[in-house]
């Protein structure tokens, strides 16, 4: 049995104006961007570093599994995948307005740190219970690494998108990728709205990029993690020598589900 609810039809209908759009869509040559994840009151995401931390109720995770379902591809930081080890599947039942080809799982690991052969998601894909992951590394890792510029689940991204092994940029620094490169090279390999669910490196940074992204949907549950948790805090900003808010979102909509809030909008 699964442990994936069908929301509501009102549950559906307050998220759908968050839901990648094809008008949207096709004015970027980048997929349509959903930024996610689930926080405590004290604005953290996990107890400590490494530690996967359950914080979404049952209506929440079937509200995040309503989402991966309208979406093409779910990424992850590789210290998220290395700290859950998550499935990144979809188990919500799939309607016709949902993309038909399934949610490709895809993690960020710029230096190869991530053991892919090993994971639960490599697994269930095996199963047939999700799609093989893709991971996208730097192109500088090539030249240490020859041998894997073969492996057809490898994407290796430069400066302006995917490179190949004989082709391309190879000085994009190892450790880190500029996201709208990021971005335009899983365009190039035909995903058209992606869901970007953590770690707080990757959202952190997200959220200091408002033109990358279109939706940002957090749900906050009714706790507090205390002191030493993983918190989603932006890099501080200043304008002018003047410190500003780090980030804001505009057109706000807030739902309970369950015993949590979700709140979605859009990044000013
Ligand atoms: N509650 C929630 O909704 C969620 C909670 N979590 C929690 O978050 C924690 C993990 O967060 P965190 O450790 O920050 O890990 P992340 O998942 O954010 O991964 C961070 C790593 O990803 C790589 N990376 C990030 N941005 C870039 C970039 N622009 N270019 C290249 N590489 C990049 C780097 O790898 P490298 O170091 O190799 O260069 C970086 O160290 C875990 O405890 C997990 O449980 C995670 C997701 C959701
Ligand atoms: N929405 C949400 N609520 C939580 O309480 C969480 N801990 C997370 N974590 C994210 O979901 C991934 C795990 O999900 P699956 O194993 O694929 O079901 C994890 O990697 C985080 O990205 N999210």
């Amino acid at each position: 049995m699964s442990d994936i609810d069908q929301l509501s039809t009102e549950d559906e209908a307050f998220l759908r104006p968050y839901l990648p759009d094809d008008d949207a869509i096709s004015k970027k040559e980048r997929p349509f961007v959903t930024l996610t994840y689930a926080c405590s009151l004290d604005g953290m995401i996990s107890l400590s570093p490494g530690v996967r931390t359950t914080l979404s109720g049952p209506e929440t995770k079937s509200m995040t599994h309503y989402l991966r379902a309208h979406h093409e591809a779910i990424l992850v930081g590789v210290g998220t995948a290395i700290a859950d080890d998550p499935s990144l599947n979809c188990r919500y039942s799939r309607s016709s307005s949902c993309p038909p080809q399934g949610l490709r799982p895809v993690v960020l690991d710029p230096t190869m740190r991530w053991d892919v052969a090993g994971s639960k998601a490599t697994a269930l894909a095996s199963e047939g219970k999700g799609k093989a992951p893709w991971v996208v590394h730097a192109t500088s890792v090539l030249d240490q690494n020859p041998e894997v510029a073969e492996q057809a689940k490898r994407l290796f991204v430069g400066t302006d998108g995917l490179c190949d092994e004989h082709s391309g940029d190879r000085t994009a620094s190892i450790s880190r990728l500029e996201w709208r490169s990021i971005l335009k090279a899983l365009y190039q390999k035909g995903i058209r709205s992606i869901m970007i669910e953590g770690g707080a490196t990757v959202i952190n940074d997200l959220l200091l990029q408002p033109e990358l992204v279109d939706s940002v949907v957090v749900t906050i549950a009714p706790t507090w993690l205390g002191e030493g948790g993983v918190t989603v805090t932006p890099a501080q900003q200043t304008r002018d020598g003047v410190r500003v808010n780090a980030a804001r979102l505009k057109e706000t909509s807030w739902r309970q589900f369950g015993q949590d809030a979700v709140l979605c909008g859009r990044l000013e």
